[in-house]
């Protein structure tokens, strides 16, 4: 059987980017589709680092006083240099042509119309804070690569270079499709003892809001009839990128999933992977490159089957470049001397910065243990201790 992260591969590669773009003005969040150019030099000018006095280097001297014959400020013409004589100026604002390096205020001795320089200031050498104009980025470079997902710092870096309105990929359409004939909706009367409430819908609906490049299209119930399930998963095919169904994937009499996404087109790549929780776990693509994950009923294993598997996939798919899950590591704490011949998704809580303690739960249908944690590690079959382990969080 294949290791997740095999798994995970293989199924990738099977799956289509999604096409469409459109310009937004709301990007943050969003999958840029188009490099980003620089559209002048960055700085355009040299410019500043510091408060204090642009200088040639021939006025350094702690003998004697120098004239400030002018002032330079941001969002100014700079003035010209004197031939004898120094410019005050300020941070961000473009030094004067004959300057050759600016000296901060505090290594002066300023008096009225002229300085100083303190001995701090003698060993200044010629670009000393001064900030050369493209020295970030030349006019017509590329500044940004398609496929980043749009953060707060890539704003600042769009916006500086007048591309506020981007093109992104579309949001990658998902559908959820709960299946079983005990889970329902309850909100008048409380549920039979044989019947229980859709989690599952509700931690997937959650996971699927937080990032912008998901559009949720549609969370359906369906019970356990072939029938049903087969026009279901049909019209969640035709209106999404990608479906993930919950329940029915195991080896009970009502377990069609397996059978009814082979029959919609379906191509399973795998069926069963060496994890705990969530075993049963399929994956599948059909031939126009669209996701079906099949995550198992238990509400443990298909949160963690939807976060560790689903969520990279729709990843790839929203055209991420870096869409694999790149999730920091942990040491355990009390990690105890358990092993599995499996690799184990174990639910733990962040305790300290790296540190976390595994969350007691007796089992995948565990929903008190579930909402303990603040995610789960990874460690690999027969592996036991401290780690470090990959830890993925919840959010
Ligand atoms: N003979 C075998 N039986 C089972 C195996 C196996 O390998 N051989 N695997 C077990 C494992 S591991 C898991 S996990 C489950 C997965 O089964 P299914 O995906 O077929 O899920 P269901 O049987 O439909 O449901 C399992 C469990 O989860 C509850 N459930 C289902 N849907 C929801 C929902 N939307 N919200 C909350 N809870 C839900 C359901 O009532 C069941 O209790 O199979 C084992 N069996
Ligand atoms: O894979 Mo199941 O989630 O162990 O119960």
């Amino acid at each position: 059987m294949k290791n997740p992260a095999e798994a995970i591969r293989e199924l990738a590669n099977q799956l289509a980017v999604v096409k469409a773009r459109l310009n937004a003005d709301d990007c943050t969040g969003r999958v840029l589709a188009d490099d980003v150019v620089a559209d002048r030099d960055s700085p355009a000018a040299d410019v500043s680092a510091m408060d204090g006095y642009a200088i040639r280097l021939a006025d350094l001297s702690d003998q004697n006083t120098v004239a400030v014959t002018g002032e330079a400020a941001a969002g100014e013409k700079p003035p010209s240099m004197q031939s004898d004589g120094v410019v005050r100026i300020f941070t961000g604002a473009i030094v004067p042509d004959q300057c050759e390096a600016v000296v901060k205020r505090e290594d002066t001795e300023e008096s009225d119309g002229s300085i100083r320089f303190r001995q701090s200031a003698m060993q200044t050498q010629a670009g000393d804070n001064i900030r050369r104009a493209g020295e970030n980025a030349k006019g017509g470079s590329t500044v940004l690569s398609a496929g980043v997902r749009i953060t707060a710092a890539h704003r600042a870096t769009m916006a500086n270079f007048g591309a506020d309105r981007v093109s992104v990929f579309a949001p990658v359409r998902v559908t959820v499709i709960t299946t079983g004939d005990e889970v329902g909706k309850f909100d008048d009367a409380a549920p039979q003892p044989w019947q229980l409430r859709n989690s599952n819908q509700s931690s997937i609906a959650s996971l699927l809001s937080q990032p912008a490049w998901i559009k949720h299209v549609a969370s359906v119930h369906a019970v356990d009839d072939r029938e049903q399930l087969a026009q279901t998963l049909t019209t969640a095919l035709t209106d999404s990128d990608a479906v993930i169904l919950t329940g029915g994937v195991s080896m009970g009499d009502y377990d069609y999933v397996p059978e009814i996404v082979r029959q919609v087109g379906g191509e399973v790549v795998f069926h069963g992977l060496p994890v705990r929780p969530g075993k049963p776990i399929l994956g599948a693509a059909t031939a126009d490159g669209k996701l079906i994950v099949g995550l198992p009923g238990n509400p443990v294993s298909a949160t963690i089957g939807c976060h560790r598997f689903a969520m990279p996939l729709l990843a790839k798919m929203s055209g991420q470049k870096n869409w694999r899950s790149n999730c920091p590591v942990v040491h355990l704490s009390n990690a105890g001397s358990k092993t599995i011949p499996l690799h184990w998704m174990r639910l733990v809580r962040l305790i300290d910065h790296g540190v976390a303690e595994p969350v007691q739960s007796l089992g995948s249908g565990d929903l008190v243990s579930l909402g303990q944690s603040t995610g789960y590690v990874e460690l690999p079959p027969g592996e036991t201790g401290n780690g470090p382990w990959p830890y993925y969080a919840w959010s």
